[in-house]
């Protein structure tokens, strides 16, 4: 009970461990009543943690003195009622409690700052100086698609058209940036917040410059224009997030945590490269941010735009049944061509020809060509690292993790063998572990290898390899990107890190080696990651029309008929989707199809297993089906055996009438398997 000192019983959203079952907000005693999204501290267990004061009835134990909080952080605003619906949301639906996930997306500085500190960064924001000498931008003439686009996206600003999501299909090099640019401006003008969202961190630096040169003299005042992602210093993070729940910041460029920024006066979402997985979140609070996107647009019945040029398939399935509104630019800035897409046929190669397979004597050709005429060229190979594998021609051993189910990669450039599962990393071995062979191998290509083969091939050749190892120090990657702008690379070799999003003015030729892999993946998604992978490289060709040679794809393939090449060689997005979603509907799967998976992980697999069949016996519903546990594509992880269940059900609402009743029994059911180190459950997973 509330003691008369703390007459006032409030809710608070906590991080309370999953296995205290603890799931909603917890009830404190306070001196003070205090507004519903306050920030506070409270006392849990021996901790004190960081808590948001929640709407709602409370319901105090009878006979139970309540804890008084432990400080409250009055110089800050409370979080807003949007932002406390947006959490509840979220929490509810991805089966998570509204406290971890507050927890987990509020900027990390709050839960060790006392009030005092918070306070002192508050006047330090305000004293922030303002920059200055901005120049009046040159806003280029929209094209006629563009438009119509940025009309139909400020109508719904100006609220005089039903909000639908705007699904911005537009072509590799369409301008789709400048239609955000637009789009901002009018609701800025309007005097609203906007949230721009991007996949990747490495976007955000090209981005932000963008937005800065367009917006600097409009948005003069300091911190008006912020980013918010998790390569932030904790301290930046803190500002930049104080000033978007201040009002101050009236855009804010983030990555999918920024879906979660506190913004009082939002007014238009943007969503680009929508289908990129790394929209979802891959562990904790496993949310989507792009879902997310739509659904506090929704709530706060604001614009929101989805762009890509290749859609995902719910998305694309939405704009179809009329829930979306499509917009589309058909065709390139400046009237340039998409490139022309020549499947290079493996099967056709004489046995004994080419360098090696992957860099194939006609491909070196074509590079050369194009070196001669000073034309820059991508060659994209998603893995990293110089070979996959090394291996024992005697014994038949292999490079193997002795921690996880997957090989260690060779990185020849520091002699490693590395797990990129768990980490694991030693010394090459200068012979077979277990035979003494001095003749061990590499199997396989990563791009470490592709760049030293580049190199030998063509002697002079600026070569530059761009992946996870190569950008690893802050600022290397700017750096690399900055002389690839700046035209000192003449061959870039690169993961799928280099094919999105940027705006690269010289290469005119973009080659992928070995995509051939995800065609036979048991994932059912794999098609369509590569299909959008491969269209998002070749869309870095020829995006700049005047060129003089034709800009051209090249990809080197074993399968040229497979329908997924022959529509990526049209450029044919549309019948791709189209055959994708008609395999997926006569197969029963997203987006016609709701999914869950549960996760769990153990030192066996056995008590892994066992878990989730007593898990599957713990509900029926005839609305809902439990497939039997298997294993995870990559079973061990760090001596850690994964096992996985799936959960399918035809409408959403049935699935989550299920996981509602399902994850209270799934903490209890917990308590009877010590042997299970974790378990998730993944809403609407990507990865199957
Ligand atoms: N109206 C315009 N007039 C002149 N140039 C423009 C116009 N709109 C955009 N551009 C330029 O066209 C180029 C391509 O635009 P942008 O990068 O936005 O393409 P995109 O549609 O986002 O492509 P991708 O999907 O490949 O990222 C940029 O260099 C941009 O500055
Ligand atoms: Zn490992």
């Amino acid at each position: 009970m509330a003691d008369a000192a703390a007459p006032f019983v409030l809710r608070v959203a906590v991080d309370a461990p999953q296995h205290s079952g603890l799931s909603g907000p917890l009830d404190y005693a306070s001196e003070q009543a205090l507004t519903p999204g306050s920030l506070v501290r409270v006392p849990l267990g021996k901790r004190e943690l960081l808590g948001v004061v929640w709407s709602g009835e409370s319901s105090p134990a009878a006979g139970l003195a309540l804890k008084p909080l432990t400080a409250v952080f009055d110089a800050l605003p409370p979080l807003g009622d949007d932002w406390c619906r947006l959490l509840d949301f979220a929490a509810g639906y991805y089966q998570r409690s509204v406290g971890e996930l507050a927890s987990a997306v509020l900027p990390p500085q709050l839960r060790e700052l006392s009030p005092e500190q918070l306070a002192a960064r508050l006047r330090k924001l305000e004293r922030k100086p303002a920059k200055g000498g901005a120049v009046e931008p040159v806003r280029p003439d929209l094209a006629p698609e563009q438009a119509q686009a940025v009309e139909r996206i400020a109508a719904r600003i100006a609220g005089d058209v039903a909000i639908k999501p705007v699904l911005l299909f537009g072509v590799t090099g369409s301008g789709k940036t400048e239609v955000y640019l637009r789009a901002a401006e009018a609701a800025l003008a309007a005097g609203r917040q906007v949230l721009v969202l991007v996949p990747e961190i490495n976007l955000t630096p090209q981005l932000e410059a963008r937005f800065t040169e367009r917006f600097a003299a409009l948005l003069p005042e300091p911190l008006a224009i912020v980013s918010l992602h998790s390569a932030l210093t904790p301290a930046q993070r803190l500002q930049n997030w104080l000033a978007a729940h201040l009002g101050r910041a009236r855009l804010v460029l983030g990555t999918r945590l920024a879906v979660f920024a506190s913004l009082p006066d939002l007014g238009l979402i943007v969503v680009d490269e929508e289908h990129d997985p790394s929209y979802k979140q891959q562990d904790g609070a496993r949310y989507s941010a792009r879902d997310l996107a739509v659904w506090r647009a929704h709530d706060l019945k604001v614009p929101v735009v989805l762009g890509s040029a290749t859609p995902s398939l719910e998305s694309w399935q939405h704009a179809e049944s009329g829930r979306y509104e499509r917009v589309t630019l058909a065709s390139r800035i400046g009237g340039g061509a998409l490139p022309k897409v020549k499947l290079f046929d493996m099967k056709a190669l004489p046995p004994s020809a080419g360098v090696t397979t992957a860099l194939t004597a006609p491909l070196l050709a074509e590079l050369k060509r194009r070196l001669e005429r000073g034309e820059q060229s991508l060659v994209f190979l998603n893995r990293r690292g110089y070979a996959p594998v090394l291996h024992c021609g005697e014994c038949q051993w292999k490079s193997d993790c002795p921690h996880c189910s997957a090989w260690r990669v060779f990185h020849k450039r520091d002699r490693t063998l590395r797990c990129h599962h768990c980490g694991f990393t030693e010394r090459v071995p200068q012979a077979c572990p277990n035979c003494g062979n001095h003749d061990i191998a590499p199997i396989g290509r990563g791009t470490e290898k592709l760049e030293e083969q580049l190199t030998e091939a063509l002697p002079g050749a600026r070569v530059l390899r761009i992946d996870a190892d190569s950008t690893r120090r802050k600022g290397e990657l700017e750096a690399q990107l900055k002389a690839v702008h700046d035209g000192e690379v003449d061959i870039l070799v690169g993961t799928q890190m280099v094919t999105k999003g940027h705006d690269f003015r010289r290469i005119r030729f973009v080659a992928a080696v070995n995509p051939d892999g995800a065609l036979f993946s048991s994932d059912f998604r794999a098609p369509e990651r590569l299909f959008a992978l491969l269209m998002q490289a070749g869309g870095r060709a020829g995006r700049d029309a005047s060129g003089e040679s034709p800009s051209e794809m090249w990809v080197q393939t074993w399968h040229r008929d497979h329908g997924l090449y022959q529509a990526l060689a049209r450029h044919d997005y549309e019948r791709f989707a189209r055959d994708q979603l008609a395999e997926r509907q006569s197969a029963g799967l997203p987006p016609f199809a709701h999914l869950a998976l549960l996760r769990a992980e153990a030192r066996t697999a056995e008590a892994a297993k066992a878990f989730l069949t007593a898990a599957a016996e713990l509900l029926q519903d005839s609305h809902v089906l439990v497939y039997p546990p298997v294993p995870h594509a990559v079973a061990r992880v760090a001596d850690v055996e994964r096992m996985q269940m799936l959960v399918e059900a035809s409408q959403r609402g049935r699935l989550q009438a299920f996981l509602r009743d399902w994850v209270p029994a799934l903490i209890a059911l917990k308590r009877e398997h010590k042997a299970v180190l974790r378990w998730a459950v993944d809403v609407d997973p990507l990865a199957i």
